[in-house]
């Protein structure tokens, strides 16, 4: 597609991804202890590490981060129970233990488990893997029961780091995403439910993962991801809704995963998540002119690598 103003020839002077700032950004957020912010957000802490971390390796700065401050502060929330909470005393859940998985496998420290954890990476695999529910297949997020199609990628992504999926039932695994399966190609948080793009991104990853993509409708499910496409280049998470850069990764990882991502125009959408980020003081919103934060910065860029922004390390779409 022409680069816009094809009849003047006029192309609009490109957005710079500002990478200094954006590694800046990140490396600030763990120090603004003053703010009001940085407390309100104790409780999905272990999530911020990781968006965080990930963000410096897509941008090829992986040093930025001091890596043992950062494993003494994931292992500092693990329980005996081998799952780990937000934060040092918060209660254990699956998201979290995803993430100190996802954390410590990026840094190559999960051996550190074995070491000095409060449990092993054994017992980490055991805990994820208790949390399938025995008839339907699906995973909880902790004893309390709630289950959603984000908690069962997150098991199987986690188990695949730590090469444990024979811990659990894949088969039954894969029978509960088809039951989440709708006609229009995609999938919904639970069998019934509306298809979205966040639930289509956890069903495709957790086929993906369990060698199933055979199971996908590719040019239904292809089709109805492109749809998501805006005028202004960014992407929506279901019909109607507004454009928000975190989509560009939900949306684009899913088409990446079943071969359709040329199905959208990705100059289009790479304009649009530039025009997101502050190139003042770094960081990346849901919106032109929102306030950033590290979990649309993450995903922007993850969005930008995928799509081949130029100076981004590659990203894995599972
Ligand atoms: C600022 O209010 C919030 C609201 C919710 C949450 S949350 O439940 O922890 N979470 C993660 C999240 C983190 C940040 C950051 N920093 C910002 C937002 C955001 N959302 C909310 C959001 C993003 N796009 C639009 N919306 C409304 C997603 C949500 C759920 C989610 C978690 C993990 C993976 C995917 C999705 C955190 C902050
Ligand atoms: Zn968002």
């Amino acid at each position: 597609p022409g680069r816009g103003g094809a009849s003047t020839g006029h192309v609009p002077d490109e957005i710079k991804l500002v990478v200094e700032k954006h590694v800046e950004y990140i490396q600030t957020l763990d120090t603004r202890q003053d703010e009001l912010e940085y407390w309100l957000t104790e409780h999905l802490r272990l999530n911020g590490v990781y968006w965080g971390l990930t963000a410096l390796h897509l941008l090829g700065h992986p040093e930025a981060l001091p890596r043992l401050a950062t494993i003494d502060f994931v292992l500092s929330s693990q329980h005996e129970s081998g799952g780990f909470g937000a934060a040092p005393g918060h209660d254990a859940h699956m998201l979290y233990t995803v993430s100190a998985v996802q954390i410590l496998g990026t840094v190559d420290a999960l051996e550190e488990l074995d070491r000095r954890g409060k449990a092993g990476r054994e017992k980490v695999g055991q805990y994820i893997a208790d949390l399938q529910s025995q008839e339907t297949g699906s995973f909880a997020g902790d004893e309390w029961g709630e289950t959603d199609t984000r908690f069962l990628y997150g098991a199987l992504n986690a188990l695949s780091l730590l090469h444990m999926l024979h811990l659990v039932d894949i088969p039954k695994a894969v029978t509960y995403i088809q039951n989440c399966a709708n006609f229009d190609g995609g999938y919904g948080v639970s069998p019934g439910a509306e298809s979205h793009a966040g639930q289509i991104f956890t069903c495709v990853g957790a086929l993906a993962i369990a060698g199933r993509l055979d199971l996908v409708d590719r040019d239904r499910l292809g089709g109805w991801l492109s749809e998501r496409q805006l005028p202004n280049g960014g992407l929506s998470g279901r019909p109607e809704k507004l454009e928000d850069v975190c989509y560009s990764w939900w949306v684009a990882s899913s088409l990446a995963m079943i071969d359709r991502l040329h199905w959208i125009d990705r100059d289009k959408l790479s304009q649009f998540i530039l025009q997101c980020q502050d190139s003042e003081k770094g960081g990346i919103a849901d919106r032109p002119g929102d306030m950033v934060d590290v979990f649309h910065t993450v995903f922007g860029l993850a969005g930008l690598s995928l799509i081949g922004f130029p100076g981004l390390v590659a990203v894995d779409p599972i």
